[in-house]
């Protein structure tokens, strides 16, 4: 039999004094102990992020990370102490330290690795190019993926993308007249999964045509179940975005999603998003067909030798299509449909904007890429556009090198996670002059050299030799798409702001509108 328990300890209030100041005096010695042994002591912060990481988990879990950490650089200045092991630097001289290259041999690379953050996104047990931390396999992955994005390749891309941009207006035209405002952000998203499965699985998975996110998901015992891919995607990023933030974070996660359906959704989205794409992948290699998409190209760089595809080597196409998937998908809709918002409240520049584009393409037309891609107002209100919303807001965590790295006067130690927010620094009036908060175009003409300069502080897509691989693809993308909505429709905003939550990626949610043809 247990011994019965004794809650019968006395309260602060009847401890005899010299027992208070015995656990006084402990107390004391415990916290002067951690005070002297934390070595990020002189960096300033809110007092529970020096404790706990809990203080960012949870922000990050509201989806409003990157908006307490630029309040906290408002109050503390441009170092600021984000979780007990994490430093923010918000100063233009951190981007190149913490992101930029060193020449190391033949390869390019940067003395600043990924952290332990990424672990979180790995995928089928296999790292992907994006959730690699080590240096060296990081180098040999990214030759290979990066052949899926040469500028030939990129090219062939341009017939599927418009192809689906097409199934996109046919939509969107149908819907021309409707009283009932449709929201946009959603036929975007549809848009982009359907690009990107067409590029990275062979065809696309129909979003568009159906008018629906839902897809079938394999399960453990083979049967199938339906779910929302859009859901997964986000599910998955959103929650590989607060696990990261610490080690313990997944185990506590494993216990809070008994309770939490965010955390019991997230796990569910990661396995769920694997086993589709291992479908996917397998279905193409079973077909044995040669198409000139991402995958192909995957396929082919890691065959060439005569290679047969094992099933490591199945779990590493896995792992990479679930990456190019999430990394390509939302990021680009997102990016649009703040664009879309943004040209739309700016009338000036909505008018620029129509006349460069009616100066080379007819409002009847779709525009191709050749038609869109050199047009400077087009380029100028994208980068400006990325700039303002920040698709990518938060600062992408690396560690600090054996040495350690001094920044602005203060010794930031080895083993430190530390990052540069994208949104505090787009923000930044010394880099963008006195108006960051205003949405201006103009500032990227202003002179060749400027927009140069500005171009080194934009960090949407990641600076380095860690940045994003699909930026090409992405600017393609977006001039196709917001130049298309842009000349063909009339745009009645009907939302009275831009919904929007931040996973990994700051994500539109909401922009409902009422849409009609221009000039019919
Ligand atoms: C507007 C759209 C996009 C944005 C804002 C964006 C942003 C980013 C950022 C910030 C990174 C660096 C992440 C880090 O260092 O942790 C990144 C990496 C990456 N992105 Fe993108 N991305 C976009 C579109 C795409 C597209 C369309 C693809 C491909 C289909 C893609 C594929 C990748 C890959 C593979 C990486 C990992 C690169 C590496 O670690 O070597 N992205 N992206």
């Amino acid at each position: 039999m247990l011994p019965a328990l004794n809650l019968d300890y006395p309260m602060l209030s009847e401890l005899h004094p010299f027992q208070f100041h015995i656990v006084a005096a402990c107390l004391l010695l415990v916290a002067m102990y951690v005070y002297y042994r934390d070595r990020l002591r002189t960096v300033p912060g809110p007092v529970l992020a020096r404790w706990t990481p809990l203080w960012l988990g949870y922000h990050a879990r509201m989806g409003r990370r990157y908006l307490v950490v630029d309040s906290a650089h408002k109050k503390y200045g441009p170092i600021v102490r984000i979780t007990p092991n994490h430093v923010s630097v918000a100063h233009p001289s951190a981007v190149g330290i913490v992101y930029g290259h060193i020449q190391g041999g033949a390869e390019a690379t940067t003395s600043f690795d990924k952290s332990a953050f990424y672990d979180a996104f790995v995928s089928a047990g296999t790292p992907s190019v994006f959730s690699t931390r080590s240096r060296k396999d990081h180098a040999f992955k990214r030759r290979i993926v990066s052949q899926a994005f040469s500028y030939r390749a990129l090219e062939q891309f341009s017939p599927f993308i418009q192809a689906n941009v097409g199934v996109f207006v046919g939509r969107l035209d149908a819907m021309c007249g409707d009283e009932v405002p449709v929201n946009l952000v959603t036929w975007l998203n549809y848009l982009t999964f359907d690009v990107l499965s067409d590029l990275a699985f062979g065809e696309p998975l129909g979003m568009l045509a159906s008018g629906t996110s839902i897809v079938s998901v394999e399960q453990p015992d083979g049967t199938l179940r339906e779910e929302d891919a859009i859901a997964l995607v986000d599910g998955r990023e959103h929650l590989s975005a607060v696990l990261g933030i610490n080690p313990w974070f997944p185990l506590l996660a494993k216990v809070l999603s008994y309770s939490d359906s965010f955390f019991r959704y997230g796990i569910e989205s990661s396995s769920g998003l694997a086993d589709f794409a291992r479908r996917n992948v397998s279905k193409r290699l079973n077909s044995g067909a040669y198409r000139a998409d991402i995958l192909g190209k995957l396929i082919e760089a890691r065959t060439r030798d005569g290679v047969e595809v094992d099933e490591s080597m199945l779990r590493e196409l896995v792992a990479e299509t679930v990456t190019l998937l999430s990394a390509g998908s939302d990021t680009t809709a997102s990016s649009v449909a703040a664009l879309v918002y943004l040209v739309k409240t700016h009338p000036e520049v909505h008018r620029k904007l129509v006349m460069e584009l009616e100066s080379s393409i007819s409002v009847q037309e779709i525009p191709t890429h050749p038609q869109v891609k050199d047009l400077p107002y087009l380029q100028a209100v994208i980068n400006e556009g990325l700039r303002h919303y920040a698709t990518m807001a938060s600062g992408l965590p690396r560690l600090v090198p054996q040495g350690g790295v001094e920044l602005l006067g203060t010794y930031i130690p080895a083993g430190t996670e530390i990052s540069v927010p994208a949104y505090t620094l787009q923000h930044e009036e010394s880099i963008w002059g006195g108006d960051p908060e205003v949405f201006r175009p103009e500032r990227w003409l202003e002179a060749p050299e400027k927009g140069q300069y500005l171009s080194k502080y934009l960090l949407t897509f990641g600076k380095g030799p860690r940045a994003c691989l699909g930026k090409n693809l992405a600017y393609m993308e977006t001039q196709l798409m917001l130049a298309t909505v842009i000349l063909r429709y009339n745009i009645q905003i009907e939302s009275d702001v831009l919904e929007s939550t931040e996973g990994f990626v700051h994500k539109t949610t909401g922009l409902m509108v009422k849409l009609s043809r221009r000039k019919c």
